[in-house]
């Protein structure tokens, strides 16, 4: 066992002094190192990275998890102009290469529920070829995510998609129904594609709902509260734990506003989404489990007060109605 270590510690610090030796030699001799050694090294730093992420994924397990998180993934057309790429939607592209790395982070760290804002009802106000190409990715990812990816077929992730469904082209509209079908049994991960989506129009959507069941005598007026309307918003699960914005912007964009109204620890990350890494996902959990303990407490306190509130409201009502309507049997 011992011995197995050593050699794993060996092979550690073997690849280390090789990544060293790329990094001082790429500055010095950078131009002197062969194509396949330059390869060479990077496959190793490549590997060292993913037996780091591992070490890193082992040690925040051991914390208290989120159950629900929350991306904004805002950036990709400024990475794509940063990178030279030749249209903006390649930068989505990039977006959605870093998406599925995030995901298997998270199901790594054990995360149950992850929603992602892919497309936003605005974002219909796009040129006509970015529009065109979003709409590709949704096609072709979503059907390809469902159909091959390890994500789904190795840890059973569940995709969903939320939002103003009938706006989307039919082809569109098709592979969200076969991937939402294709995963509908699975009990890994949900992943919430908001698509296109506002939080505001799934609150007033949601009111709309109640008033619907109010008139077909499905809900009494008496009973419209918070929990009724939860339970008629789009976007289903626990609220949000943790709420990410890459990109340096600090809004929210009009994203799961009801999810995020309570306890949502928000995080402002300074690099466009496919810049997006493992460190900046660690770095946000450690933050959140350091003050989880404090979350916790005043969730505790705002049940409290809820429940308060509740018991208030229902003495109110039982009194107004002992006076104003009398028997309610
Ligand atoms: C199917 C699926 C889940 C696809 C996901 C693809 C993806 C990452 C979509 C995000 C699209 C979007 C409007 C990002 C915001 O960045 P921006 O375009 O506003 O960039 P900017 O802030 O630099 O202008």
């Amino acid at each position: 066992m011992l011995q197995l270590q050593l050699q794993s510690w060996y092979a550690y610090a073997g690849l280390t002094a090789l990544i060293l030796a790329y990094i001082v030699g790429n500055g010095v001799y950078g131009q002197q190192l062969s194509l396949p050694l330059k390869k060479q090294c990077a496959a190793a730093c490549t590997y060292v990275q993913g037996k780091m992420r591992l070490v890193a994924v082992r040690v925040l397990r051991q914390g208290p998890i989120p159950q629900h998180v929350g991306f904004i993934m805002d950036g990709n057309r400024r990475f794509a102009k940063k990178s030279h790429m030749e249209t903006p939607s390649r930068g989505h592209l990039a977006g959605f290469t870093k998406l599925t790395k995030v995901l298997e982070w998270c199901n790594d760290l054990g995360i149950k529920h992850v929603s992602v804002f892919a497309f936003a009802i605005n974002n219909f106000n796009r040129s006509t070829e970015e529009v065109g190409a979003l709409m590709g990715i949704a096609r072709d990812k979503l059907r390809d995510l469902a159909e091959n990816s390890e994500l789904v077929n190795k840890y059973g992730v569940r995709i969903r998609v939320v939002g103003l469904r009938d706006l989307l082209p039919a082809d569109v509209r098709e592979s969200i129904e076969y991937a939402e079908g294709r995963t509908r049994g699975n009990l890994g991960m949900t992943l919430n594609v908001c698509c296109p989506y506002s939080a505001t129009d799934e609150i007033s959507t949601a009111i709309q709902r109640l008033v619907e069941d109010v008139e077909n005598g499905l809900l009494s007026a008496a009973d419209i509260n918070e929990t009724a309307l939860e339970k008629r918003l789009q976007i289903p699960g626990p609220d949000l734990d943790i709420l990410v914005r890459t990109s340096g912007q600090i809004r929210f964009s009009n994203f799961m506003l009801w999810q995020s109204a309570k306890m949502a620890y928000i995080q402002f990350v300074d690099a466009y989404w496919p810049e997006f890494s493992f460190y900046h996902m660690a770095r946000i959990l450690v933050s959140w489990q350091l003050a989880s303990r404090d979350i916790e407490r005043r969730k505790l306190a705002g049940a409290v007060h809820d429940s308060l509130a509740s018991s208030e409201q229902l003495r109110n009502s039982e009194s107004s109605s002992d006076t104003c309507c009398g028997d309610r049997t």
